[in-house]
């Protein structure tokens, strides 16, 4: 017989311990390949989107591997088989706008997942976080949230959208971002010890814009096509 080998460890399918906070990078080829293309500041917003989608499928996937599954029979034309159910409620929580560029292909894999948006932009003069919606209830929250935005640069925005989170009380947090600097993903992970960030990259620095260096530009502009022509 052959030996099977397992692609996502047993132990982190289905553990019932709850999951470990900390920065989780993924250093995929495919991963890096589309972040080098993105970098590129001749990549044009249609083939920016399509590498956005690719990542935010290729990190879904990563950080997915713990969700709770419980054990479920499946009837086949044939026989019973065994099967699985992911337990509880997800919620897709994109930060407005370039977290939305993410939403579709992680509901593509995650169809049951409930979609809750938060509108944050940068002030342009003091990088703070500005909240223009949220819309999140008192009550019932989600049991993990993944929280999708490209950029994590001083780290105000996750910031802002993880403390929307703590209030309405979601136990299990995931940030899906595709590059963030050093010092924006250390302060969160220092002020949000639980929760799970996923980065394709870290880059060192940011410059007197708060932007990251190298960075890829504005992520929002990008996908949207809304770079200022002048
Ligand atoms: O870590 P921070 O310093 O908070 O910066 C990161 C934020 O900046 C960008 O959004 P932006 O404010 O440009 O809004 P947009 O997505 O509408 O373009 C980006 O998508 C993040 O939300
Ligand atoms: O480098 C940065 C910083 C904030 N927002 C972006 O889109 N890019
Ligand atoms: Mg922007």
């Amino acid at each position: 017989m052959a030996s099977i080998v397992d692609a996502i460890p047993p132990s982190e399918q289905q553990s019932s311990a709850k999951p470990k906070g900390g920065v989780y990078q993924i250093n995929h080829p495919l991963v890096q390949r589309h972040i080098t293309w993105m970098r590129n500041e001749e990549t044009r917003p249609s083939s920016f989107r399509h590498s956005v989608r690719r990542l935010a499928v290729l990190m879904a996937y990563e950080a997915t591997k713990d969700l709770p599954i419980e054990p479920v029979e499946v009837q086949t034309p044939v026989a019973m088989a065994e099967g699985v159910k992911i337990q509880g409620r997800i919620g897709l929580v994109p930060i407005l706008r370039a977290g939305l560029g993410m939403v579709d292909p992680v509901l593509d894999l995650l169809p049951m997942a409930e979609v809750w948006h938060l509108g944050l932009y940068r002030d342009e003069a003091t990088a703070q976080p500005v909240t223009y919606y949220d819309k999140l209830p008192n009550e019932r929250p989600v049991d993990v949230a993944l929280v999708t935005d490209p950029m994590l640069a001083t780290g105000g925005s996750v910031t802002a959208a993880l403390t929307a989170l703590r209030e309405w009380g979601v136990p299990h947090v995931k940030v899906l971002s595709l590059i963030a600097s050093q010092e924006g993903v250390d302060m969160v992970a220092e002020q949000f010890p639980e929760a799970q960030i996923y980065v394709c990259k870290i880059d060192p620095v940011l410059n007197d814009q708060k932007f990251i260096v190298p960075g890829l530009g504005d992520a929002g502009d990008r996908i949207f096509n809304t770079v200022d022509p002048t």
